[in-house]
C-alpha cells in the first residue's frame, strides 16, 4: 500500500522527540488516536437520553468501538506499512447475516471520519471488515506489534463519564510507545466530580479533551486533543512528599477492582485523601501529568485475566513520566507473552518511586493480616 502525507499529528519540533527513533511511528499513532477519539465523540454525542438512562442498549458502545478499531488500523495502514494489531475486537458477529445493519453503522461512520481526511475515499463493509481484523494478531516476543483498546472504559462510554482510546506499539516485546487519547477529560485540574458525568456537563467548554503520548527513553508528552499543532508539555509524574495527602485513582466500577482492600491498603500507608474514583486508562494520563500527588491501584477479581491493550500505553507514558508501574508484588509488567498479561500477580500499583515500595509493602501486610484474621 503507497504512503499517503500526513496532516499534522504531533508538533515534536522543540521537544527530543525529534531524535526518536520511532517518531514517525508514534505521529501516526497520534493522528490515529485523534482520529478514533473524533468518531467516539461523534457516537457518545448521539447518545440518546434513553440510552443514557438506561444503559442497557449496547449498540452505540459497539459501533463505536469496532468503527475506533477500524480507523485506527485505516490511519496506521497510511504509513505504507504492514501492521500487525493485537487489538479487542474482531469481526465474527459482524459478518454473520444478523450483524449486516451493525455493519453498515460502523462503515458510514468509519467513512465519515476518513473522507474528512482522505477525500474521495470510500470504504465497503468489506474494507471494514478487513481492517478490525487486522487486531487478530497474537503479539509476543518478536517483531512489531501495534496494541489497540479502540474504547477502554466501555461503562464509562455509555455512562458520559470518563474513557479513552488506548494505542501501544510493541517491539521484540517491550513497549516502546503508548497514546491515550482522553475525549472527556478537563485540560484543567480535576475535580472529583470529573470521575463521574460531571466532566460531561462541561462539554461545551474547549477546555476538555487530553492526548497523553510517550517514546521509551524519550519522555511523555501532553497535548490537548483537538490540536494537533499545539506545542507537546513534556509532563512528570509529582513525588508525594506527604503521605497523607496523596490521593489513590482506582476504577469507577466496583466489580472491576476490589476497593475496600484498596481502602485498606490505603490506611496502612497513611492516605487519608478520599479516593478518586474514574473510568479506564485516563488514571495513567493523569498520573502522568503530576498535578497533584496521586497514585493509581487496581485489584480486579482472580478470576479476571488481564489483556496487554488496557495497560500497554498507559504503562509507558507513566514510567516515561519518572513513575513506577508494577504487579502488586513489585515486578515490572511484561507485555511479551501474547495477548494477555499472565504473568501478573494480584493487580497493578503505580505512582511515583518513592511512594510505590510503600505501596507495595502495605499491600503484603494487608494480605497477611487478612489471611491470619
Ligand atoms: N469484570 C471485570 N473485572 C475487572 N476489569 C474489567 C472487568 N470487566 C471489564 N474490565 C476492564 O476494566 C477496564 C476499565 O478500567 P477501570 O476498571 O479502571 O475503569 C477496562 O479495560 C475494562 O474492559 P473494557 O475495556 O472491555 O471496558
Ligand atoms: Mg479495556
Amino acid at each position: 500500500m503507497a504512503a499517503h502525507a500526513m496532516k499534522t499529528s504531533i508538533n515534536t519540533s522543540s521537544t527530543e522527540l525529534i531524535q526518536a527513533p520511532y517518531r514517525s511511528e508514534l505521529e501516526y499513532a497520534c493522528h490515529a488516536v485523534r482520529l478514533a477519539s473524533k468518531l467516539c465523540q461523534a457516537v457518545q454525542k448521539q447518545l440518546s437520553d434513553a440510552e443514557k438512562e438506561e444503559k442497557q442498549d449496547e449498540s452505540p458502545v459497539t459501533v463505536a468501538d469496532y468503527g475506533a478499531q477500524a480507523v485506527v488500523a485505516w490511519a496506521l495502514s497510511q504509513s505504507g506499512q504492514s501492521v500487525s494489531m493485537v487489538a479487542e475486537e474482531d469481526s465474527a458477529s459482524l459478518i454473520r447475516p444478523e450483524g449486516r445493519p451493525m455493519l453498515e453503522r460502523i462503515t458510514a461512520l468509519v467513512n465519515g471520519v476518513v473522507q474528512q481526511e482522505m477525500p474521495g475515499t470510500s470504504l465497503s463493509p468489506d474494507d471494514v471488515v478487513k481492517l478490525i481484523d487486522l487486531g487478530g494478531s497474537s503479539g509476543g516476543q518478536a517483531g512489531r506489534h501495534w496494541v489497540l483498546d479502540p474504547i477502554d472504559g466501555t461503562r464509562g462510554f455509555v455512562g458520559m463519564r470518563q474513557y479513552s482510546v488506548c494505542l501501544g506499539m510493541l517491539q521484540d516485546g517491550e513497549v516502546q510507545l503508548g497514546v491515550l487519547g482522553c475525549p472527556n477529560l478537563p485540560q484543567g485540574p480535576i475535580s472529583d466530580n470529573d470521575g463521574g458525568s460531571g466532566a460531561m456537563s462541561r462539554s461545551q467548554d474547549s477546555d476538555i479533551g487530553c492526548l497523553y503520548l510517550a517514546h521509551k527513553g524519550f519522555g511523555a508528552y501532553y497535548a490537548p486533543l483537538s490540536e494537533p499543532a499545539a506545542p507537546l508539555t513534556r509532563v512528570f509524574v509529582q513525588d508525594v512528599t506527604e503521605i497523607s495527602q496523596a490521593q489513590v485513582m482506582e476504577s469507577y466500577e466496583t466489580h472491576h477492582s476490589d476497593h475496600c482492600f484498596a481502602a485498606a491498603v490505603a490506611k496502612e500507608t497513611g492516605v487519608l485523601k478520599a479516593p478518586l474514583r474514574m473510568d479506564s486508562q485516563v488514571k495513567y494520563g493523569i498520573l502522568s501529568r503530576g498535578e497533584a500527588p496521586r497514585v493509581f491501584m487496581r485489584f480486579p477479581p482472580a478470576t479476571y485475566r488481564e489483556k496487554i491493550w488496557d495497560h500497554a500505553a498507559g504503562f509507558v507514558i507513566v514510567e516515561e513520566a519518572g513513575g513506577k508501574v508494577t504487579d502488586t508484588v513489585g515486578d515490572r509488567l511484561d507485555f511479551s507473552c501474547g495477548r494477555y498479561l499472565d504473568t501478573m500477580k494480584g493487580g497493578i500499583v503505580a505512582g511515583p518511586p518513592n511512594v510505590h515500595a510503600a505501596l507495595i509493602n502495605s499491600i503484603a501486610t494487608v494480605k497477611s493480616k487478612t489471611s491470619t484474621s
